[in-house]
């Protein structure tokens, strides 16, 4: 159904007339990578702003009172230009919090503890974040539904959404992008139980995390759809606050995971998959090669004689002429393809839909371009050159290939280096 995809831009609003407490939310806010943030002391100021940069922002943090508007009259014209809002109180009572929260803000936070201003910049960051991250909403009640995407759109979610199970189903198949799935239980056909059972037959609890949904659900019902694979179990009618904070929660829970393993998988120095990556990646692509009877190149490269870059230019001199190699290595072949530091100064390469031809060109393009890097390091230009082994044949598999491709490289170095080493694809 809908795909309802937000567009904002990348600048924050902060309007505080307290200059010690604006200064410190840019500050910290400024920090946060990709984010611009403007700083307004009255309405007045703030409307000029909104009014002219109103694409350009994305959420608006703003002090209830002012001096041209000391009774928070700043927060409804803000939200009636379509901005986000996020409110900064002094200390608020149970009826001025309600009548905050039923106009649809954001969240209100307390700016007089400093670790609630710690709280608004988590907040900031995390609704900037989730424009890359997709919310599948699903529940028949297109009333139900609307209201919690018009509760995820305040914190800036992409959402999509589904009625029934099967449509949901359909949603995941579709959009790789989803991260969270909110699940009503009470559905015709598939219920939640049936629907989450389903999803996690597909999809880990690294890859999307599920929130179970139901109206005066009982203990037993909440047992029930965790045991089928929710990662957490909203009850309705609840409270905004405590929605969005289990939301956000699962979504932060889901980011690190998902960091984690990608850490796992990268080499710290270039940011280039690792050899354990390579290893996984490298195998799977061979099996869906040999599948689709797709050919496959193994190249593995060694800068020549590295030791002396590093003698002249120290370690961290080499470690800068990794890194360049690194970034280069990565422009210069397709997305498609694994890049992975396999060593030292060794890399490797793994090219999918390539028959010997083609690998060869690519390999020599390889070799090409490392001689013509320009790198420079404290002023001083440094040449490069490599040495390259590649096979196509896949023999036993993976590891066969890359003990194969080391033989030849080491036969280009001893051959003179600078050069390609391919073995025969019909020996
Ligand atoms: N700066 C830096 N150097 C590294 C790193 N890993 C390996 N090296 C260096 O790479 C050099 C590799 O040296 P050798 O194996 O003798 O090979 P080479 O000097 O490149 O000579 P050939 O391979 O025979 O052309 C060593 O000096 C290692 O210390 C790294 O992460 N950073």
């Amino acid at each position: 159904m809908v795909s309802d995809v937000d567009k904002r831009g990348h600048t924050l609003l902060v309007v505080e007339d307290s200059r010690s407490v604006a200064g410190l939310l840019a500050d910290r806010i400024g920090l946060i990578e990709g984010v611009t943030v403007e700083v307004a002391g009255t309405l007045e100021e703030a409307r000029k702003i909104v009014l002219a940069r109103k694409d350009a922002l994305f959420l608006a943090v703003l002090d209830l009172n002012l001096p041209d508007a000391p009774d928070g009259e700043v927060v409804p014209w803000v939200m009636s230009q379509g901005v986000p809002v996020l409110v900064l109180t002094a200390g608020l009572n149970d009826n001025e919090r309600d009548g905050l929260m039923d106009m649809g803000i954001v969240d209100y936070v307390n700016k007089t503890n400093p670790s609630e201003i710690e709280h608004v910049v988590r907040t900031v960051e995390r609704i900037y974040r989730n424009r890359h991250i997709s919310v599948l909403v699903v529940d028949d009640s297109n009333s139900a539904r609307a209201y919690l995407m018009e509760l995820l759109r305040r914190y800036g979610y992409r959402l999509r959404e589904a009625r029934d199970g099967a449509s949901a189903l359909a949603q995941l198949e579709q959009h790789e992008d989803i991260r969270l799935v909110l699940c009503d239980q009470n559905m015709p056909g598939m219920d939640g139980v049936a629907l989450i059972g389903r999803i996690r037959q597909r999809y880990s609890r690294s890859h999307l995390c599920i929130i179970g949904m139901s109206n005066y659900g009982s203990g037993m019902l909440s047992a029930r759809l965790l045991k089928a694979g929710a990662n957490d179990f909203i009850n309705r009618p609840f409270l905004e606050e405590e929605f969005f904070v289990r939301v956000n929660q699962n979504v932060e829970l889901i980011e690190l995971i998902r960091s984690m393993e990608e850490n796992a998988n990268r080499d710290p120095l270039t940011g280039l998959y690792n050899r354990r990556y390579l290893a996984d990646a490298g195998r799977m692509m061979l099996e869906a090669a040999a599948r689709n009877g797709q050919g496959l190149a193994v190249i593995l490269m060694d800068l020549d004689h590295f030791k002396s870059v590093n003698d002249r230019f120290g370690h961290f001199g080499g470690d800068e002429v990794l890194r360049k190699v690194a970034r280069h290595l990565l422009e210069i072949t397709r997305s498609s393809d694994i890049v992975a530091r396999y060593g030292g100064e060794e890399f490797c390469v793994v090219a999918q839909n390539v028959d010997g031809h083609k690998a060869r060109l690519l390999a020599e393009k390889l070799r090409a371009e490392i001689a013509a890097l320009e790198v420079t390091i404290k002023g001083t230009a440094v040449s490069l050159s490599a040495s390259l082994g590649v096979v196509v044949r896949p023999g036993s598999g993976l590891e066969d290939m890359l003990t194969r491709a080391d033989r030849l490289l080491y036969e280009a170095k001893s051959s003179g280096r600078d050069q390609v080493r391919m073995e025969q694809e019909n020996p």
